[in-house]
């Protein structure tokens, strides 16, 4: 394939960091990969790794006449990540990011990005529950989606271009608005999420279940959710911070449809637990249907775990 750019910078260089560097060196899509991360010991591994050109702790240095920068840190750390890299952006150059959340990571980023440069926010949703420079993969975003919340102004031309950077790396784009990104996300992926950690938590808790039972007769069901809530702690916590408002609309939802399914099994009532199950199967069956679980062959390899 033809490099889309000349020079690419991966500001972070954990999964996500990691494997577009894997699909950009695989498929040929820049001259140069720098690879840049806040830590001398993560950046050794990136290095070790082979993941990358050229390799530095100073993000300013890798933004440094790159075309192409993408932030892939913490959604916590995209401020200070924008200061860093805004007095060495070259004109032109594109930025965007990777973060689970939009709206924040905006309010975060753009005050700090200089006037000819194009900054366009973006969400890749692919992932697993592994973190760090030797869990990511090539071929993570294929049949994925990608979401992009563009700001109002943002030009066409560079908006064209990482569309085909991440249809290069097989993902589906569209484009959304930030608040409603966010709501969206909030349910299909942060709220899962949250009550995977309160499920395994509450289980932990237990003073009647001893930890060596919760491990022993684990169901499949309940091996499901710890696999989720094995993600990584910083990027959940900075996840839960920085989409406050739709996590806590969402989760008030959630438990107002919870207590009326507490109520309905306190009072026998087959019917409406039936009616509620049925309808739920269907959805799972429509997402195997729309190709929505193209990710289970890669998942398996990845994130279950072997001893299963
Ligand atoms: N893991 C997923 O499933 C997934 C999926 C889609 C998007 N995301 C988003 O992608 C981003 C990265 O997630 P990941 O899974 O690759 O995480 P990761 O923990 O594997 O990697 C994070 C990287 O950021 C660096 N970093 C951490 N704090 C930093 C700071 N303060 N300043 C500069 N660099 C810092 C780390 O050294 C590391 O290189 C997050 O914003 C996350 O919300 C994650
Ligand atoms: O399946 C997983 O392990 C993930 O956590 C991936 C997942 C998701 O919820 O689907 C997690 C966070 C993202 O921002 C995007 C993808």
């Amino acid at each position: 394939m033809e490099p889309l750019f000349n020079r690419i910078a991966l500001i972070g260089i954990g999964l996500i960091g990691s494997s577009i560097a894997r699909d950009v060196r695989k498929l040929g899509l820049a001259q140069e990969i720098v690879i840049s991360t806040r830590s001398a010991a993560t950046l050794a591994q990136a290095e070790a790794l082979k993941l990358g050109d050229r390799y530095t702790t100073s993000a300013a240095s890798a933004a440094d006449g790159a075309d192409l920068i993408i932030v892939s840190v913490p959604v916590g750390a995209s401020e200070s990540v924008a200061v860093q890299i805004a007095p060495a952006l070259k004109p032109g150059a594109i930025i965007t990011d990777v973060g689970s959340t939009k709206a924040s990571v905006i309010a975060q980023m753009a005050p700090h990005m200089p006037q000819d440069v194009h900054f366009i926010p973006g969400h890749p949703l692919a992932g697993t529950e592994k973190s760090g420079p030797e869990a990511g993969f090539s071929g993570l975003f294929k049949g994925r989606w990608c979401i992009f919340t563009p700001l109002p102004d943002t030009n066409a031309e560079a908006l064209a271009k990482l569309r085909q950077f991440w249809e290069a790396l097989g993902s589906k784009v569209d484009e959304m608005d930030p608040q409603h990104h966010d709501k969206v996300l909030a349910i299909v992926s942060h709220l899962p999420h949250i009550i995977a950690y309160n499920i395994v938590g509450t289980a932990d808790d237990l003073e009647t279940v001893t930890e060596s039972e919760v491990i022993k007769y684990s169901a499949s069901g309940f091996r499901d959710f710890t696999r989720l809530a094995a993600s990584d702690p910083t990027m959940w916590r900075d996840v839960c911070l920085h989409n406050k408002d739709a996590i806590l609309e969402m989760l008030a939802r959630f438990s107002e449809d919870l207590a009326s399914l507490q109520r309905a099994i306190r009072w026998g009532e087959g019917d409406k637990l039936f009616e509620l199950f049925t309808r739920t199967r269907t959805i799972r069956r429509s997402i195997v249907e729309a190709g929505q679980d193209v990710d289970v062959p890669d998942f398996g390899r990845h994130a279950l775990d072997d001893k299963r």
